[in-house]
């Protein structure tokens, strides 16, 4: 097996912003990695206390309503308060890659019963946003839920529970499509309490305006 070269450069201590951030490899091809203290709680709270008025029932890619993702969502805008700017940057700084590749910020929300069923998070070959694909994902969670809510791989059986401040990150910019496709993951349905998360995307090239 040929080894192909991460995104994200493999360390069990991160620190950026006078944070430590902590990491555990779940996976090494494709990465998959959980981080510990992305998030303080303070900006979990905030983050939810500014998504909860702008809520929407998600929609996917092609920007129709499915049975495929049943949680609300919304999008913050690049840069849009100090929280925001602050979080962007550190989660780009983690990430490894330019914030001009960062689309929007994404918080979800899912009541019991909700769920995102299995999906990958870059583009189909014939959507137009493939020529400037995703290639990583870091999904932060901004509660402890109290039952279900599990982000799941299942073609590599990992299994991460939710946990406040923590996330996971994977990738799938590899040559082979095959480690790519084996990304595919779902949010399980929340069975007691409530889950949010917010989650980062990066494209491949540039996205935003640079500042
Ligand atoms: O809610 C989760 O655990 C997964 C979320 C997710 O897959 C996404 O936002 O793309
Ligand atoms: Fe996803």
């Amino acid at each position: 097996m040929t080894t192909e070269v991460s995104i994200l450069p493999i360390q069990s201590v991160y620190s950026i912003d006078n944070r430590t951030i902590t990491a555990e490899v779940l996976h090494e091809e494709p990465l998959i990695v959980k981080f510990l203290n992305v998030l303080s709680d303070e900006e979990c709270q905030n983050l939810i206390d500014c998504a909860s008025s702008r809520l929407e029932r998600s929609k996917l890619a092609k920007k129709e309503i499915s049975s495929i993702r049943t949680s609300s969502g919304m999008f913050f805008e690049e840069n849009e308060n100090p929280l925001i700017s602050e979080i962007e940057k550190r989660i780009s700084s983690l990430m490894h890659l330019p914030i001009e590749h960062a689309e929007g910020l994404q918080v979800l929300h899912y009541e019991p019963g909700q769920e995102f069923k299995a999906h990958f998070d870059f583009f189909g070959p014939n959507h137009p946003s493939s020529s400037n694909n995703r290639i990583s994902t870091l999904v932060v969670y901004l509660n402890d839920v109290e039952e279900g809510g599990v982000t799941t791989f299942p073609n590599l059986g990992i299994v991460n529970v939710p946990k406040k401040g923590t996330a996971v990150y994977f990738e799938y910019f590899y040559n082979d499509q095959k480690l790519n496709e084996l990304t595919l993951h779902s949010g399980e349905p929340v069975i007691q309490g409530e889950k949010w998360v917010a989650t980062q995307w990066m494209r491949k090239k540039q996205i935003r305006e640079r500042l």
